[in-house]
């Protein structure tokens, strides 16, 4: 979007139903990781459908930085050449991984392993979230990290020259804690062992098997434990990155939701660990078939077929929530919308996102005239308002809020506005014009800018 483009902006129902074929970009998760691991390796690596929103660019530029050479081929793919593990060097400059937590966790954990010196900072959003969760146990390998009070960012860091092995219980559910982990072990002598209670993505798993680590996973309790033997040599592989399915999940609940629609997404992830939502979509009565499965890069993908359904409520286990964790904002809108109550559980985790997503969703409806309790780390929807829409929502640089609240708007009876737009792009470019082409209104507010 460019800067001259008013910040707010209002959705309401459109004239027509949403029909159309899209694709959404690529996987943001694993778009991290491709460059992270790829800038680890021997040789070139070539990534296709690499996610170029502003949280993954970041990604791009500090492995950049840190002497991998990132560039983006004539034809969109882009080539990683990287340095070998240990291979890193102290940038000359701070490492600004702007609204992302998975670009600035992950990264402490490539860091926390290396010899070298690094700060790192963020937006105004990301240097409030809590980043103790992974320079505590990286602290372990020998790595000297010195954070602001509360363990916030800016954070510097000396990397060991002589990592250690991590062996760790993950205190929460958190593939970016564990994944910074297994980063860091990846230059460590030994074997890291990481014990997840509760499941998480495995995109890291899956994409250090693909660059030749050994990596066992094996079921441990209701989680696994995962086990990477340190200092393998990584070889370059080239990375075919699926649509995102957090990203799809705006146009599915959007098209469910605009009576009379049928639209069809291409190529979306379709990870396990990633497909809450879909089940519990379809737990609702939604309309969603899923064609042509296929296996690209290494990960699941299959082509989704949605049509408007009427949605009743639900009630999502909290077992469920590390396999949806970003979608409750958008669920929460097809909830309000649905008939009869529905209760989303164990949400605690929501609070540490790009906003406080709970009270920020609970905000996201109230305004628009749901009606929205928040239980303890549980949210309940009456989805039985007879009007809903017709509130300003404050987006708190965050996108997916900023997502969630035009596609309440796309199917309440009152148009709704959101304060800034520009974060979409942090997570999914070009989603304005995507949804437009499905036939979604969706305006800039000059006025109020
Ligand atoms: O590992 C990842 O790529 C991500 C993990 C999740 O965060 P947590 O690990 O904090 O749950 C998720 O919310 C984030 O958008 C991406
Ligand atoms: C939580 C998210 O991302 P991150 O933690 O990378 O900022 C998200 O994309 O919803």
């Amino acid at each position: 979007m460019s800067s001259e483009t008013p910040h707010a902006h209002r959705s309401h129902r459109p004239a027509t139903p949403l029909s159309g074929s899209i694709t959404v970009p690529g996987d943001k998760s694993i778009s991290h990781r491709a460059l992270m691991f790829a800038g680890l390796a021997i040789g070139e690596t070539r990534i296709t459908g690499l996610l170029e929103g502003e949280d993954v660019l970041r990604t791009a530029a500090a492995m950049r930085a840190l002497g991998a050479a990132v560039r983006r081929d004539s034809d969109g793919a882009w080539l990683v050449a990287g340095t070998g593990i240990g291979g890193l060097h102290s940038p000359d400059d701070v490492l600004d991984m702007g609204n992302s937590g998975t670009a600035a966790r992950l990264l402490c954990g490539v860091l926390a392993s290396h010899d070298i010196f690094a700060v790192m900072t963020g937006d105004a959003s990301l240097r409030r979230r809590p980043m103790r969760r992974v320079i505590d146990p990286l602290a372990a390998c020998g790595a000297v990290f010195a954070a602001r009070e509360g363990g916030r960012l800016p954070l510097a860091v000396t990397g060991a020259a002589d990592a250690r092995p991590l062996s760790y219980r993950l205190p929460v559910a958190s593939a970016q804690v564990k994944s910074a982990l297994l980063l860091a072990g990846l230059n460590a002598r030994g074997i890291t062992e990481v014990e997840e209670p509760e499941p998480t993505r495995d995109h890291s798993e899956n994409m250090l098997r693909h660059f030749g680590a050994v990596v066992s996973v094996v079921p441990h309790g209701a989680g696994k434990l995962i086990r990477l033997q340190g200092q393998p040599e990584l070889i370059a592989a080239d990375i075919i990155v699926p649509g995102d399915p957090s990203s799809a999940a705006f146009p599915i609940v959007a098209a469910l939701l605009v009576p009379g629609s049928r639209i069809t997404i291409a190529g979306v992830g379709l990870n396990p660990l990633r497909t809450g939502l879909f089940t519990t979509l379809l737990e609702m009565g939604a309309d969603i078939t899923i064609t042509n499965k296929r296996e690209a890069g290494g990960e699941p993908v299959g082509d989704l077929v949605v049509v408007a359904s009427s949605l009743r409520g639900i009630d999502v286990p909290a077992a469920r929530a590390p396999s949806m964790i970003d979608e409750y904002p958008i669920l929460a809108v097809a909830c309000a919308l649905a008939r009869g109550p529905s209760r989303l559980r164990g949400l605690g985790e929501l609070r540490v996102k790009e906003s406080d997503r709970l009270a920020a969703t609970l905000a996201m409806l109230r305004v628009n005239g749901a009606h929205v309790e928040v239980e303890g780390d549980d949210m309940i929807i009456d989805g039985g308002a007879n009007r809903l829409g017709g509130g300003t929502v404050l987006t708190q640089m965050d996108h997916r809020l900023a997502m969630s609240a035009l596609v309440l708007g796309m199917a309440a009876d009152a148009p709704v506005m959101i304060d800034d737009a520009r974060f979409i792009d942090t997570s999914f470019p070009g989603f304005m014009g995507l949804m437009r082409g499905l036939g979604a209104a969706i305006e800039a507010e000059p006025e109020a800018a």
